[in-house]
């Protein structure tokens, strides 16, 4: 089999018809293939040659294939590529039993596998994740009354019944018969046998109801409905991109449901994603009492069953809405009407492993190529989507809408600064003496605070007092962190776990290790310490493991039962807890030691996120930040409500530097378990360098966590000014080389993480 460039099906795009070559390409869902040529079985080409579109082959077609001596399944992307004799290649080994995907959504496939340069079996995997759903799917026995009674059989009252049940339903499983007829199943099986009722065969699934769209709204304030009317009128359409930029509990969700409303009403579908995180009961339960059903979910904590379910009746158009995470961008929609990122500015959208990819901006690709709408919402938009709203001066290729103003009149929280130079806490301690007495006040008004520090566990690390030795991963450049709630130590890279010793491994000498620095489990410790009788709960990945747990976590929050919340970034955003007034940052330069190239733009969001969870019903709300650098622009900006004007200074640092989004940025990040190895490769690939204006590659250099799960890693970064082809100048570089055996090469096209 000869491997053809990927992109070949380009040049075949016409034939969105039956195929009547011999050779077709497919995409085969491997990680790491391209699209191969197949022979078209004898069956399908006879039935495409003799125009018999049921059996033929066409674009979109979903196989099987024999690949590396085994059957996977694939996507015929055209017709062959040529290259290898026929009689050299493979057949088809069969076809699956469902619709062909469409046109837009196989260009969808092709354009992600050129931006990313990943190849494009890597993406045909993301689409064919559920081997399941390709199947036919789990039959059911359903039974109707025979047509023509058998003769001599006796009509028991038992047996009217179940005839007369039948009589209204017309089919039913024999669970459900003997249930509503109120019979014993002896009944329905000896009728059966005497051939009274006929048994068929039918798939068991059911398809999702569909979301009711003449429900009674909530009335829509007036800034609300303008921002609503805008977006309707651009449904059907054609593209239409929008930033709905809006302050938080300025009402966003009610506002973009009226664009779905308008789609669902059109008989198109609907794709609404949110980050994972913000997939929560309050989100569910406002979408319910709008459209009066659950939507179709697909994320990392729903069910294989499901899933599958999900999947086919999102290719047969039977699933309406679609509410997911970021892979729900891969779903094969048949009649796509309108996509919304919800909280676009999230880097959750960036999906770090395997194929590596931003959903927001493929979900902009995927919109453009569908000719639809795509609402992007956020209360701090992302730099890029600032820039693309032409917010800095470029030609706007967004539209943007404001709604400034939060709904029910409330006012955004106060915001002020905890110098902790002036009033450090207590040693030890990690609460201002302000912020404390912020929180005795709320206490005892009877309203909730909330505390915020993105720190997972007791302490970030455990040293040796006499020594200094550091506690650290054997499989990773990172520190132990202490978690006193399961007594372990873990490392949050790679999940190594111990148990903690009070003895120093390079001392010897006994009880000298030391926790330094909070995380929220010991933040919890002092707020019992300090408040005894208030109650409090932590939230965090390790507390509350499942959506369920924190779907429980939020309502307590919400009935009252919490008087003090202890939070990572999980209690950061979405939630809306209607008694909650008072929102203490415990590190607000937390999110800026990186130093990266969002790390400015990310704290910005975070800390405006998190103080918006404060006052967003009738008591004002005020958040206090506490932190050693107050004259910092970010904490500035921050506090004197300057969302703008630190958005415009970012544009501005960032396109002197000539950085994304005024250039790009790629990553090459290779990995080995042998050192050497990867130096060698290191080597090979800066010696293979390309030279160009407008291009500056920096490294190779030892990745800043250099040896992460038992893996060496190095990097290179390559930074080019926006005009030049970015992929094309790594695709040239890369085509021919081959990194020594061992070492991983993955490519991340405008990176996040640079670490
Ligand atoms: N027109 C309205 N009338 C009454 N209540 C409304 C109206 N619009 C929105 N709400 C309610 O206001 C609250 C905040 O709305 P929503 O969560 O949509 O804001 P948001 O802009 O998404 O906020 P954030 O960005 O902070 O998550 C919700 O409880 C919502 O049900
Ligand atoms: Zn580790």
């Amino acid at each position: 089999m000869l491997k053809s460039p990927h992109n070949s099906a380009d040049k075949k795009r016409q034939t969105t018809c039956i195929l009547t070559s011999e050779t077709v390409s497919v995409a085969v869902a491997v990680p790491i293939a391209g699209a191969y040529d197949y022979l078209q079985s004898k069956g399908t080409l006879q039935a495409a040659v003799a125009g018999q579109s049921a059996a033929g082959i066409s674009r979109g077609t979903i196989v099987t294939v024999p690949f590396g001596g085994r059957l996977v399944t694939g996507i015929v992307m055209g017709a062959g590529a040529g290259g290898v004799a026929p009689e050299k290649l493979k057949a088809i080994h069969a076809v699956a039993p469902l619709p062909t995907l469409n046109e837009a959504f196989i260009s969808f496939i092709e354009r992600v596998a050129a931006w990313t340069l990943a190849p494009i079996g890597a993406v045909a995997k993301m689409v064919l994740s559920q081997p399941q759903a390709l199947q036919r799917p789990p039959q059911t026995t359903l039974f109707t009354p025979a047509k023509i009674m058998p003769d001599g059989v006796r009509i028991t009252p038992a047996r009217q019944q179940v005839l007369d049940v039948l009589g209204d339903a017309g089919a039913m499983t024999a669970a459900e018969l003997a249930r509503i007829a109120n019979v014993g199943s002896g009944v329905i099986s000896a009728m059966a046998k005497a051939d009274m009722l006929t048994a068929m065969q039918v798939s068991a699934d059911r398809p999702p109801p569909p979301p009711q769209t003449d429900r009674p709204s909530l009335t829509l304030t007036g800034e609300q409905q303008a921002a609503a009317d805008i977006m309707v009128a651009a449904c059907g359409t054609g593209f239409h991109p929008f930033l709905l930029d809006g302050v938080t509990g300025s009402g966003k969700t009610e506002v973009y449901f009226e664009a779905v409303k308008a789609v669902l009403d059109a008989g198109k579908q609907v794709l609404i994603l949110l980050p994972e995180i913000a997939l929560s009961s309050g989100w569910r339960s406002r979408f319910a009492r709008r459209f009066g059903v659950a939507p179709v979910e697909w994320h990392s904590d729903i069910g294989n069953s499901q899933k599958r379910k999900a999947w086919r009746y999102v290719l047969s158009g039977e699933a309406k809405l679609v509410v997911g995470a970021r892979s729900a961008l891969f779903l094969p929609f048949s009649n796509l009407g309108l996509i919304i990122v919800d909280e676009e500015h999230e880097h959750a959208y960036k999906q770090e492993d395997q194929t590596i990819y931003q959903a927001r901006d493929m979900a902009v690709v995927r919109a453009h190529i569908q000719k639809c709408p795509i609402i992007l919402a956020s209360a701090t938009p992302s730099l890029e989507s600032w820039v693309n709203a032409g917010k800095t001066g470029e030609t706007p290729r967004y539209q943007h809408i404001g709604l400034p103003n939060r709904i029910k009149g409330a006012a955004l929280p106060a915001m002020s600064a905890i110098d902790l130079r002036q009033t450090p806490p207590e040693r030890g301690r990690w609460l201002a003496p302000p912020l404390v007495e912020a929180i005795a006040t709320r206490l005892a008004a009877g309203e909730q605070s909330l505390l915020f520090l993105n720190r997972r566990g007791y302490a970030p690390l455990t040293l040796c007092g006499s020594c200094g030795h550091k506690l650290v991963c054997p499989n990773c450049d990172s520190w132990m962190v202490a978690h006193k709630l399961s007594g372990q130590l873990r490392c949050h890279h790679c999940g190594h776990q111990t148990r903690p010793s009070n003895h120093c491994s390079a001392c010897g000498q006994d009880d000298t290790m030391q926790a330094c620095g909070p995380g929220v489990e010991r933040l919890a410790e002092e707020v019992l310490w300090r408040f005894p009788d208030a109650r409090f709960a932590v939230l965090s990945s390790d507390t509350v493991g499942t959506p369920k747990a924190a779907d429980a976590f939020i309502q307590s929050v919400i009935e009252g039962d919490v008087d003090i919340i202890i939070g990572t970034q999980m209690v950061a955003k979405g939630h809306h807890f209607p008694n909650l007034t008072l929102v203490g940052v415990v590190d607000a330069d937390l999110g800026l030691a990186g130093g990266d190239l969002r790390a400015a733009e990310r704290t910005f969001q975070m800390l405006s996120q998190v103080a918006g969870r404060a006052g967003r019903e009738s008591r004002p709300g005020e958040a206090m930040l506490q932190t050693l650098d107050p004259e910092n622009q970010v904490l500035t900006c921050l506090l004197e409500g300057k969302r703008d004007a630190f958005l415009a200074m970012e544009a501005h640092a960032r396109s002197l530097a000539g950085m994304p989004p005024f250039g790009q940025l790629a990553a090459l990040i290779l990995s080995s378990h042998d050192e050497k190895r990867l130096h060698a490769t290191l080597r090979r690939l800066d010696q293979s360098r390309p030279h160009f204006t407008g291009v500056d590659i920096f490294g190779p250099a030892i990745a800043p966590i250099g040896f992460l799960k038992g893996r060496h890693r190095g990097r290179l970064l390559i930074r080019t000014d926006r005009s030049v082809d970015i992929q094309g100048i790594l695709r040239d570089w890369l085509a021919d080389f081959k990194p020594d055996s061992g070492v991983k090469l993955h490519i991340d096209i405008d990176p996040y993480n640079f670490l």
